[in-house]
């Protein structure tokens, strides 16, 4: 595509029945405001079906036009040809996507297609000199990366939390149904979908997650951050070596090779706070740790720090919890 015919930008909002996730609204409102400076417009991409309420959140949250493609199920090729031909016909200068596991699977698959660089776990977006430029950790998140996709369009992952959405009910926008013809590029069908329970489980959207790492001992003590995201309506994490133990599904893991995570309150439990893993949660804005080792590296980062043995510490801070919610 050449630079000159492209302008706007062109976001990927992923819903789970029917409702947009946060990630895809908070970019929208990033995109309305790099898009405004510029004086272009942001358009807002849907797949699914029943998506008219999902359109209007994302006027309310920053897009121009929202783009609704009906589609049954989730198919990665077919979502990521639809991006390609919706981003051939309205050349946007920038394609957005919330960095989750669809965001991640389709969009270098799109910048791919478009002949174009993709960005991911993007942290921050500035526009210098009609350029974007990305901001992304590198060797795990000890050190900020600026970088300039040459290419046209430039196509990023965006790190839930990076951004605050704000949904202003009094903005108008339009609302287009196209129809993309795409049967013919897939090669893999899924044929039927089966739910793990812990499938459910949105840490990516989550307010409060209380996560157990290798200090919870063994599985019966780590029902204990079970029993504490219960009592804080929050969601259960873990590290890679709890996840390893099989104390908890792989879909739990927090971290560089698990979930980017950026929820109010994060409770970590027995956990060290190796790099790993804290470049997948240090976005939460606020940082409970509670570890034997008065030197642990998680107390770095912490707000609050309980030094103790978390067998101990973690049920008086159930029965504190519910006390205070039976009040
Ligand atoms: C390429 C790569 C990708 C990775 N991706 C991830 C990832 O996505 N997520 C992830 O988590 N890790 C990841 N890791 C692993 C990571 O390097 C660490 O090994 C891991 O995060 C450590 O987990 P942990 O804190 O549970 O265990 P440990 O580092 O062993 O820490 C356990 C902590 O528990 C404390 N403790 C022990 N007993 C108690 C007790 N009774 N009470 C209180 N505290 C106690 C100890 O003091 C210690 O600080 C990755 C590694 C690599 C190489």
């Amino acid at each position: 595509m050449s630079h000159s015919d492209a302008k706007n930008i062109m976001v990927y909002v992923e819903t789970v029945s029917d409702t947009p996730l946060n990630g895809g609204l908070e970019i929208l409102t990033k995109a309305h405001k790099l898009a405004a400076a510029r004086g272009e417009e942001v358009i807002a991409v849907l797949i699914g079906s029943n998506l008219e309420h999902a359109a209007n959140t994302a006027i309310m949250a920053g897009a121009d036009k929202v783009i609704l493609v009906t589609k049954d199920n989730y198919e990665m090729e077919v979502y990521e040809a639809i991006l390609t031909r919706l981003a051939e016909k309205y050349k946007p200068s920038l394609i957005l996507s919330a960095g989750t596991l669809v965001g991640k699977d389709i969009l270098p698959l799109v910048a791919g297609n478009l002949t174009t660089g993709c960005a991911v776990d993007v942290m921050e977006i500035t526009d210098k000199d009609g350029n974007f430029v990305f901001t992304c950790p590198v060797y795990g998140g000890t050190v900020l990366n600026d970088l300039v996709i040459k290419g046209t369009p430039a196509v990023a992952a965006v790190r839930s939390g990076a951004f605050e959405k704000e949904l202003v009910v009094e903005r108008t926008g339009e609302i287009i149904k196209e129809q993309v013809g795409v049967e013919n590029t897939v090669r893999a069908k899924i044929v039927e979908v089966v739910n793990e329970m812990a499938e459910t489980v949105n840490l990516e959207e989550a307010q409060v997650i209380v996560s157990g790492g290798r200090g919870m001992g063994n599985k019966e003590n780590f029902r204990l951050v079970e029993e504490l995201a219960l009592a804080c309506h929050g969601v259960v994490g873990a590290t890679r070596p709890a996840i390893e133990a099989e104390w908890v599904p792989r879909s739990h893991q927090v971290g560089q090779s698990g979930k980017i995570v950026a929820p109010k309150l994060y409770i970590a439990c027995g956990i060290s706070g190796a790099t790993q893993h804290v470049s997948g949660m240090i976005g939460s804005g606020y940082i409970v740790a509670v570890n034997k080792d008065e030197d642990a590296p998680i107390f770095d980062i912490a707000d609050v720090g309980i030094v103790g043995d978390v067998v101990k510490v973690v049920p008086l801070l159930i029965e504190e919890i519910k006390k205070i919610q039976s009040l």
